[in-house]
């Protein structure tokens, strides 16, 4: 039986992927892998028995990555699966920032009751007059799965597209319409953009890539959208020059600060949540989930190697490690000294890690993994039966 703790409400569907196996839990328990969605665990334990991680979701600086590695526990994400829902959203912010939308509906609700609303109504709409979007400079920030949806789609609607993104991978470039020009510095496309919308993560290295010195460089009036994470974008930058060099910003983690300031248009972190993008991400997280939990097999990890093998043989082990010299030979020393067969085996590298899982033709494992546990640069090693 594995236990799963669930942090924050996950989809039905995503739970119901779980076999009688699991046992699924929201309180404290001995828990075998965590569920989570944006729930801070930086402050959380890291129980021996945690094995795993998976974040319905994209970003996972709500994790202690780091911490995880060191202690061999797996963290997985789920790419992709909630692009479509906020790619949807960032088009109502860029239409909201082109036209007064908000300033507009909240002036007609004030309309309720009076029994001239239609003439009032065409007598003022001219206080709510916005621009078109055709013809306007778009610059995308992060080309991932979210940034390339928003990029191909502003091409339809007749915009100019500048996209900046120095990690795309191949298969994002595959995916990227021709027609988008690529900034080969972040400079280019912040002085030529009208809008500027952001789709990278948030780390160390791109914590207030928008501040005063890079509003500094913008376009007067510039729209900025902000549906990657607030730590993105200076707040401060942000109050000192909205209604002046940036005609607004639309952003989908207010706080405090920001909270009440004209221009400023708060979105509840709503880019992920609608139905089909929710169940998405936790039908996917689930499965990545039980794959590894299960088998070993690591899916969508952003902490150790992706690694997938059929079972063969009757025994699998896993072994997550420093990726050094030398690793395979002592782990088959072991298991050779035992005349235990290995009928297949793969090993994955990420960075200063490494992942080796083999199948064993082998009903017992005569202490194996006892003496593998003492490899200094071992990890972790995980059976699965
Ligand atoms: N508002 C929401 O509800 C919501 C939903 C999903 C994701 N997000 C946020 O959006 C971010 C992007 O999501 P995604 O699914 O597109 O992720 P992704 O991993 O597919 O894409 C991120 C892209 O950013 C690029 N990048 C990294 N550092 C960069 C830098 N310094 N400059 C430019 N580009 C850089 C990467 O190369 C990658 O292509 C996530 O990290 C998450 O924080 C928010
Ligand atoms: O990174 C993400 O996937 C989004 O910020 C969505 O977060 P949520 O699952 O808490 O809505």
């Amino acid at each position: 039986m594995y236990n799963i703790r669930l942090y924050n409400s996950i989809a039905k569907n995503g739970i119901k992927q779980f076999s009688e196996k699991y046992n699924i839990v929201e309180d404290e328990t001995e828990e075998d892998a965590i569920l989570v969605r944006s729930s801070n665990l930086h402050s959380m334990v890291l129980e021996d028995n945690l094995k795993a991680i998976a974040r319905a979701g994209a970003g996972t600086n709500n994790i202690p990555i780091e911490k995880c590695t060191e202690k061999g526990i797996a963290v997985f994400n789920t790419p992709g699966a909630n692009a479509n829902a906020v790619k949807e959203l960032v088009m109502v912010g860029l239409l909201m920032s082109a036209r007064p939308l908000y300033e507009a509906l909240k002036w007609t609700s004030t309309l309720d009751g009076r029994d001239d609303i239609e003439e009032v109504v065409e007598r003022e709409k001219k206080k709510f007059k916005g621009h078109e979007l055709e013809g306007r400079n778009i610059g995308v920030i992060g080309l991932g799965a979210i940034g390339i949806k928003v990029a191909n789609l502003a091409l339809e609607f007749g915009m100019n597209v500048y996209g900046y993104d120095p990690f795309i991978s191949v298969d994002a470039a595959w995916n990227l319409s021709r027609n988008i020009k690529r900034a080969t510095d972040i400079n280019e496309l912040l002085k030529n953009s009208d809008y500027i919308t952001l789709h990278l993560p948030l780390n160390e290295n791109t914590k207030h890539i928008i501040n005063n010195d890079t509003i500094s460089q913008m376009k007067d009036g510039v729209h900025i959208l902000n549906f990657a994470r607030g730590g993105l974008v200076d707040d401060d930058a942000i109050i000192e020059n909205v209604g002046g060099k940036v005609g607004s910003y639309v952003t989908d983690f207010p706080n405090k600060k920001l909270a009440g300031v004209n221009r400023v248009y708060n979105i509840p972190h709503l880019g992920a949540s609608t139905f089909e993008s929710e169940e998405k991400c936790a039908v996917m997280a689930a499965k990545e989930l039980m794959e590894y939990l299960e088998n070993g097999n690591i899916i969508n990890s952003v902490n150790m190697p992706n690694a997938y093998m059929e079972r063969s043989g009757k025994i699998r082990i896993g072994c997550f490690h420093k990726n050094v010299v030398g690793m395979i030979s002592k782990i088959s020393d072991i298991l050779t000294k035992r005349k235990l067969n290995i009928t297949n085996l793969i090993n994955k590298s990420r960075g200063e890690y490494a992942y080796t899982l083999i199948d064993l033709d082998s009903d017992g494992l005569n202490g194996a993994v006892e003496e593998l546990k003492e490899i200094d640069e071992m990890i972790r090693v995980q059976v699965y039966l």
